[in-house]
């Protein structure tokens, strides 16, 4: 069994099947508690003990108890007395959202504010265009190719922080472990996309 698991699990066999007589007081009194091992990886994953529980938390709490629930009696949360988790908003222990919304915003627009004025013609273009992009929400594909060691990193590192500092998202995602650890927030597409591994193709 995870360990990360155990309170919802007990919780679960509570509430399936000895039927108390007020399931949602024993919810609200026990809320607090059945998040502590989800809050705990997100302080780990995020490096951030400052962290503190909250509604989100608390569904995704709710949903793997109902889960639990629902293998254990057949029965939904709702029908056993008990608040009916918000499948939608789930986030199944979001640890990423939390990861990309945990950048320190000071830190990041000084970063900008550091480095865009340190930038050369051909970097300022290649920033400014990108961002033009990202400011217009128009998207699109593009490719950034030059000799090595020539600031392809550097103006890559200042869109993301420029994204950052204004409480948005930016993902930064590599083809290998190696490079990803270049940027900041760097992690393999295969990681951070979930894609499928094709373990019999020879490169
Ligand atoms: N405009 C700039 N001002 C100050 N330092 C810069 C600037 N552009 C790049 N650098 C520095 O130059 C070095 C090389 O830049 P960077 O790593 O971004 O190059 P790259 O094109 O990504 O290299 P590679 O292709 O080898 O990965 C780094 O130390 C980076 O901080």
């Amino acid at each position: 069994m995870q360990p990360f698991l155990r309170q919802q699990i007990k919780f679960a066999i509570v509430i399936a099947t000895y039927h108390p007589s007020n399931p949602n007081a024993l919810w609200e009194k026990y809320k607090d508690e059945m998040v502590d091992d989800i809050l705990h990886r997100v302080w780990t994953t995020n490096f951030n003990f400052d962290i503190e529980s909250n509604d989100e938390m608390r569904n995704d709490a709710l949903v793997l108890i109902e889960d639990m629930c629902v293998l254990m009696c057949g029965s939904l949360l709702s029908t056993l007395g008990m608040p009916a988790p918000n499948r939608s908003r789930h986030t199944a222990f979001n640890l990423e959202l939390q990861r990309e919304k945990n950048y320190d915003l000071d830190e990041q627009a000084e970063r900008v504010q550091k480095n865009v004025p340190l930038l050369n013609a051909e970097q300022k273009n290649v920033y400014d265009s990108l961002m033009k992009v990202v400011d217009d929400g128009t998207g699109g594909i593009y490719f950034l190719d030059a000799p090595g060691g020539t600031g392809k990193t550097f103006v890559i590192s200042l869109i993301l922080a420029t994204i950052r500092s204004r409480s948005q998202i930016a993902l930064a995602v590599t083809s290998s472990g190696i490079a990803a650890t270049l940027l900041e927030g760097g992690r393999t597409a295969h990681s951070a996309l979930k894609l499928p591994m094709n373990l019999l193709m020879v490169d």
